[in-house]
């Protein structure tokens, strides 16, 4: 068994080995050979259209690789079932309460969805004294923060996230980032985060991949090595090694959008 495959069969890691994906002529995806470990919060970066959501999708489960192999725990990705999984819409039922939309995530993931069960995922993600209310009775980064809670209530140690802040205000979107990035240092859940925002990526990642456009293949794999509990986020933010980290990843994505251009 090589390391790779060694390294697949532990919970939470990810093997991404020789993955191409097509859609009919179009080649979206590959080669892309990639081993996240477990814990690892990884951003994918790059221009619209250089195959962020597909590497995600092949991840989740929801397609197969044309070529190659997609490994999570060891096993091939099972859709429906695998990973908790949050997009850009909340996708919440509107005729359930907030806390009722959880419950629900609990049952189906197959565990009790008992009241304190519902709460402590809600408190997880800021959430307090809203379960009763209605979806539509909650701000937008409320219900995206709901939508966070109900993809930990998958009892799987991966989270996958398909830019799920793009839609709020700027405000609402850093108290989100720096909540998630408490939830996933908190739960040590492997994170698979994509991104078209630069700074959102330095500040959530430990480790940032830069795409190239289509097909996408790993133009930069760079560790972010800033401290991931115990500094404040503005302080963070205020960091000069912050801006060097941001100021690389910046120069890459501009790189592969002048090449797609
Ligand atoms: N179901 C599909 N059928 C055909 N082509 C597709 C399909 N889904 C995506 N594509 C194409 O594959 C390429 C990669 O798409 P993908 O959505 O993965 O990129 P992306 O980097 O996530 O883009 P964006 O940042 O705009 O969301 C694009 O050229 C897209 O048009």
């Amino acid at each position: 068994m090589s390391s790779a495959e060694q390294a697949a069969v532990i919970p939470g890691a990810i093997t991404l080995d020789g993955v191409e994906h097509r859609y009919g002529d179009v080649t979206a995806v590959g080669p892309v050979d990639l081993t996240v470990p477990p814990g690892e919060f990884l951003v994918l970066v790059g221009a619209s259209g250089c195959g962020k959501s597909t590497l995600l999708r092949l991840i989740a489960g929801f397609e197969e690789p044309t070529r190659g192999t997609v490994r999570t725990d060891g096993r091939a990705p099972m859709p429906g079932r695998g990973a908790g999984l949050v997009f850009q819409q909340p996708r919440l039922f509107p005729w359930k309460t907030v806390g009722g939309n959880v419950a629900l995530a609990l049952r189906y993931a197959g565990e009790p969805a008992t009241a304190g069960r519902v709460d402590e995922l809600l408190g997880r993600v800021g959430l307090h004294d809203v379960g009763g209310r209605r979806t539509w009775q909650i701000s937008g980064g409320q219900q995206q923060r709901v939508a966070i809670a109900r993809a930990l209530a998958v009892d799987n140690p991966l989270l996958l996230l398909d830019e799920p802040f793009a839609a709020l205000d700027a405000l609402t979107r850093e108290r989100l980032q720096e909540d998630l990035r408490n939830v996933s240092a908190a739960t040590g859940r492997t994170c698979v985060f994509v991104t078209h925002s630069v700074d959102e990526a330095v500040f959530l990642g430990s480790r940032v991949v830069v795409l190239t456009p289509r097909p996408g293949r790993i133009a930069l794999d760079l560790a972010v090595d800033l401290p991931r509990s115990g500094v404040a986020a503005a302080e963070l933010r205020g960091l000069p090694h912050f801006a060097a980290l941001r100021a690389e990843v910046g120069a890459a994505v501009r790189t592969e959008a002048a090449a797609a251009a």
